[in-house]
């Protein structure tokens, strides 16, 4: 099968399957990874109460844990829900924004690494800090360094932790732990003026990794679909308002001909 219908395939494996999707993610995109989600078919839960966290990770078919406005409580609440992936074998991501930026921040990151995430979905600025564990390149939550500049500290977390790792960007790449790269070259810049894009992003990996065996291909399919509804978005876009509306649209109803079309993958 070519690669186009393999990942398209994922595509409507969501669509068929409609995975649960427990998600603690920030203050900032809680609504916009809801409606992604449901965008492209998957089921989406935003519960961080450390009451329910098991019990609803347990229901989930992936979990998402994203740090973006993290504090006391959160982080206790994302460190229960990364034991109990891990300990259920369910699938899971982990999205470190704003790694770097903060000790605080890369303490409760090297604490969720422990419970070894599926994928780690991160910008270029974030994988660099995540692998070394430092806060000098870094600004807040949007990257300085572009995607191929991490790919070393990206091979570092894949054999540090056995995860898949995406570094995003105007290029994303994807690694596994058997020597495994892709590269896609989708997506538009005017994406990183919309908030959320990268949560969004991990989000539907979430929803990928739920509904296939091949991690690796899943994710890929999850960043095409989220580059490729970004590009045909754009072009029906007047600004970030509209590109964020219009990138839902695109989410719900891209084809297989749009997707095939505009597809840039490659593999190494
Ligand atoms: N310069 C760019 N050109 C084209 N697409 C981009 C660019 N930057 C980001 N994107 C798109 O936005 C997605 C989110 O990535 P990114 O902006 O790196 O995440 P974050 O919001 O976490 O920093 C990427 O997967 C890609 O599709
Ligand atoms: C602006 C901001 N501040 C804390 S979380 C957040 C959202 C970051 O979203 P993304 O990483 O997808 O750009
Ligand atoms: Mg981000």
């Amino acid at each position: 099968m070519t690669m186009e219908k393999t990942l398209w395939e994922y595509i409507q494996s969501v669509k068929d399957q409609s995975p649960l999707i427990h998600n603690i993610t920030n203050y900032v995109v809680m609504n916009n990874t809801a409606n992604a989600l449901l965008a492209v078919g998957a089921s989406p839960v935003m519960a961080h109460a450390k009451s329910e966290i098991k019990d609803m990770a347990s229901i989930a078919s992936a979990v998402l844990i994203n740090i973006g406005t993290l504090d006391e409580y959160w982080s206790e609440a994302m460190l229960i829900a990364a034991k109990a992936a891990h300990t259920l074998n369910k699938p899971w991501v982990l999205d470190p924004v704003g790694a770097g930026a903060t000790p605080y921040r890369n303490e409760i990151l090297q604490k969720l690494l422990q419970y070894r995430p599926t994928v780690i979905r991160g910008n270029a600025s974030e994988i660099l800090a995540l692998a070394k564990s430092n806060s000098s390149v870094t600004k807040g939550v949007d990257s300085i360094a572009l995607s191929n500049e991490a790919v070393q500290a990206a091979l570092d977390l894949v054999n540090d932790y056995g995860s898949i790792v995406c570094i995003s960007g105007a290029t994303d790449i994807i690694l596994n732990d058997s020597g495994q790269i892709y590269f896609i070259k989708n997506g538009h810049p005017m994406m990183t003026k919309v908030t959320g894009l990268g949560c969004t992003a991990s989000a539907l990996t979430a929803a990928f990794i739920a509904v296939t065996e091949n991690k690796t291909e899943a994710t890929t399919a999850a960043m095409a679909l989220l580059g490729i509804a970004g590009e045909l978005a754009e072009k029906q876009s007047s600004g970030p308002g509209s590109l964020q509306m219009n990138l839902l649209d695109k989410l719900y109803a891209v084809t297989e001909t749009e997707f095939s079309g505009y597809l840039k993958v490659a593999m190494e």
